[in-house]
């Protein structure tokens, strides 16, 4: 996908967020952002719960919503103090609750209460497809297999995706602010709440009256983007892993619920959200791979762990002077070792990702493999580069990427793995 130059055209000018949220200059650490209060707005309880509390209850119900609220401000509270992998099993059983506590192919918010309608919401649609068209023309075109209900809320959810990640990279990222990442939570929590901000929030609110959307994961991303704030280094693969996951892997918890499962599944659920979490963490690896040059160049970042790389004989130094170029005559044979042992293991999640596509619903199967077999290609060609992401950027040319589609596609209808 292409990346971002100059003004962005969807996203909210920086200036204009860190100001609404300025709560004076003692906030720059990501501590002091998990310390906001359960209770206060911005960690609100989720919205299957609120949307009842809205509707006339009876005092046993009621008193059983109450309950049910302390008990997830309490699982929230929780949510804060997990790290690693425990993140993503957390926000995956709370989105197997969310996803089963509605009936099939239902919302989580009432869509009677919603203010943006009618033409004003189609046209919101439309701009996130358009956005979704120009930055993400793989993904736009997969969605075109998709009912059109389900290719407007991936739309929806991809603006809101890119919008987060351009916080932090995009052309105003220098701007941004820790406030403004907290003042981008507030406005998700009101989009969970049917009080978006704008018209591309207001889509994502309508897709969350028509799809079982659990905010954790929208959360866990901009904790991401929070992390790329204060975190340049990653000591352990655990470490990288939580980062892959609230960057990569949310995007598999977020989107399952809209393309749905496939109705003759009868596996339990855990099965399917694992093999989207393992999607993201391979394609977030394998961009990671491919990126290492200039993520220490331009932004002296190292997403790989530092103890793997000690395990290897090579030290942090020797990424950030390039250490294997062979296209400029420079060869380091730890480099290759090192590469080809990060590669195998984003096939392997490829791998995990693979056996769960047959159990999404037909129609999302086919952007799913599209997504999953170019990406993989990518592993392919740095290998091509001889391991040189430092001169060289590993790149699917155009042809391959459109030879790949009928291939996405056959594969998606011969599902092999058994039921
Ligand atoms: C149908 C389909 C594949 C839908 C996904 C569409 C969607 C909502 C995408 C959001 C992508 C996005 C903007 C994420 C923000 C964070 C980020 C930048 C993550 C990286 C994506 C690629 O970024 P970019 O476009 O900037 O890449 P380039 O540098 O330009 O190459 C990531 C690498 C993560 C992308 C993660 C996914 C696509 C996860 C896919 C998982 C599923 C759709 C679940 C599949 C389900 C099963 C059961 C396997």
């Amino acid at each position: 996908m292409p990346s971002t130059s100059g003004a962005s055209p969807f996203l909210p000018a920086a200036p204009a967020l860190a100001r609404r949220c300025s709560r004076g200059p003692n906030g720059s650490s990501r501590r002091c952002s998990r310390a906001v209060p359960a209770s206060s707005v911005s960690r609100s309880p989720t919205v299957a719960v609120q949307a009842t509390l809205a509707m006339p209850s009876p005092d046993s119900q009621r008193l059983r919503l109450q309950q049910q609220l302390q008990q997830q401000a309490q699982q929230q509270q929780a949510q804060q103090q997990l790290s690693g992998k425990d993140v993503e099993q957390a926000a995956m059983q709370a989105c197997i609750r969310t996803a089963t506590s509605v009936p099939p192919s239902s919302g989580v918010l009432d869509p009677s209460g919603l203010r943006w309608r009618g033409g004003a919401l189609e046209a919101a649609y439309e701009r996130c497809g358009a956005v979704c068209k120009e930055y993400a023309k793989t993904f736009y075109l997969g969605t075109q297999l998709m009912t059109p209900v389900q290719a407007r809320c991936i739309w929806a959810i991809y603006v809101w995706c890119r919008r987060t990640d351009e916080l932090v990279d995009g052309p105003n990222a220098s701007k941004i602010t820790p406030q403004a990442l907290d003042r981008w939570e507030e406005r998700l929590n009101g989009v969970f709440q049917g009080r978006p901000y704008d018209v591309l929030d207001a889509a994502l609110t309508d897709t969350i009256s028509k799809f079982p959307l659990e905010v954790q994961p929208f959360r866990d991303m901009i904790e991401g983007m929070r992390m790329d704030l204060f975190k340049s280094r990653y000591q352990t693969f655990d470490e990288l892993y939580e980062y892959c996951y609230r960057v990569a892997g949310t995007v598999g918890l977020m989107t399952v619920p809209v393309m749905g499962i496939d109705p003759n599944y009868k596996g339990p659920l855990d099965k399917v959200y694992r093999a989207a979490l393992a999607l993201g963490t391979a394609n977030q690896l394998t961009n990671i791979l491919r990126d290492v040059g200039e993520d220490i160049r331009e932004r002296d970042r190292i997403y790989l762990p530092l103890d793997e790389l000690r395990e290897f004989g090579i030290s942090e130094d020797e990424v950030r002077a390039g250490i294997h170029k062979p296209s400029q005559g420079k060869v380091d044979e730890r480099w290759r070792k090192f590469m080809k042992f990060q590669i195998q293991r984003a096939r392997e999640y490829f791998q995990e990702a693979e056996d769960g596509v047959d159990y999404l619903d037909v129609k999302a199967r086919w952007p799913v493999w599209s997504a999953l077999i170019l990406y993989r290609q990518i592993l392919d060609v740095i290998e091509k580069n001889d391991y040189d992401n430092f001169s060289m950027r590993a790149y699917v040319s155009k042809s391959k990427k459109l030879a790949s589609l009928p291939l996405a596609l056959l594969r998606a209808m011969m599902p092999k793995s058994p039921q």
